[in-house]
């Protein structure tokens, strides 16, 4: 199954746009690697890719249908600020079952501690909470994970252990994942293919 974008186009309302004419494709099981300048656009293609934003021109496809629009979202994405991809009333343990349960050992293998589960999102930090978004994206049914900067504020030991785990259960799920991320040691130790996008040339428009 494929995760295919065509010919992608996206501004926000006036603005100039961000994308043009972006094509991209990832095959179950690959990790591949999405690089470019601060500001071309990497998180908002992130965000297309996974259904949060709707592209203006082009399209998105999974396993050549659109993505669909109700249901678990099996094009998950996880990004750089965990603090605004949970609700803030809500307690953890809640956040996390909201999708599915995840096992035992998956928790202890990300380290997240069973007495988190009943703090509200602001009693964790921000790499404890990151945990939780991760476990939450990893569900049976999800097919993609875009990670967009997602160990990024993760000291490098707990970075390369977070990985361990991510690229273990994608290897047994066969999930593809797309990195979003400025450090090129990351990208070129976990991917066997690397996309770079740049800036649009607003000459085009
Ligand atoms: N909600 C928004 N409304 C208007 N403009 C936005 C919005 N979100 C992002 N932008 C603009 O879109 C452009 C692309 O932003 P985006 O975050 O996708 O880039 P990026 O490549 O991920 O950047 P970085 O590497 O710095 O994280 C930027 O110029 C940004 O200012």
């Amino acid at each position: 199954m494929l995760l295919e974008a065509q010919d992608i186009g996206f501004r926000y309302s006036k603005g100039p746009w961000i994308l043009r004419g972006v094509d991209m494709h990832i095959a179950q099981g690959e990790i591949v690697g999405l690089v470019g300048p601060s500001g071309c656009g990497k998180s908002t293609f992130g965000r297309i890719l996974a259904g949060y934003e709707w592209p203006l021109e082009g399209h998105v496809t999974l396993g050549g249908e659109p993505l669909p629009t109700a249901g678990y979202q099996p094009v998950q994405l996880v990004f750089q600020h965990p603090e605004k991809a949970v609700n803030s009333r809500w307690r953890l343990g809640d956040t996390l079952k909201e999708g599915w349960v995840p096992e035992a050992s998956l928790l202890e293998a990300l380290g997240i501690e069973q007495e988190w589960f009943k703090r509200w999102p602001n009693e964790l930090s921000g790499g404890e909470l990151q945990r939780f978004c991760i476990a939450r994206a990893l569900g049976p049914k999800t097919r993609f994970l875009i990670a967009d900067e997602m160990t990024t504020m993760l000291d490098a030991i707990t970075q390369a252990q977070i990985w361990h785990v991510v690229l273990e259960i994608a290897k047994k799920q066969n999930m593809g994942i797309l990195v979003v991320s400025h450090e090129w040691n990351l990208i070129k130790r976990l991917c066997s293919r690397i996309i770079e996008l740049s800036i649009v040339n607003r000459d085009r428009e």
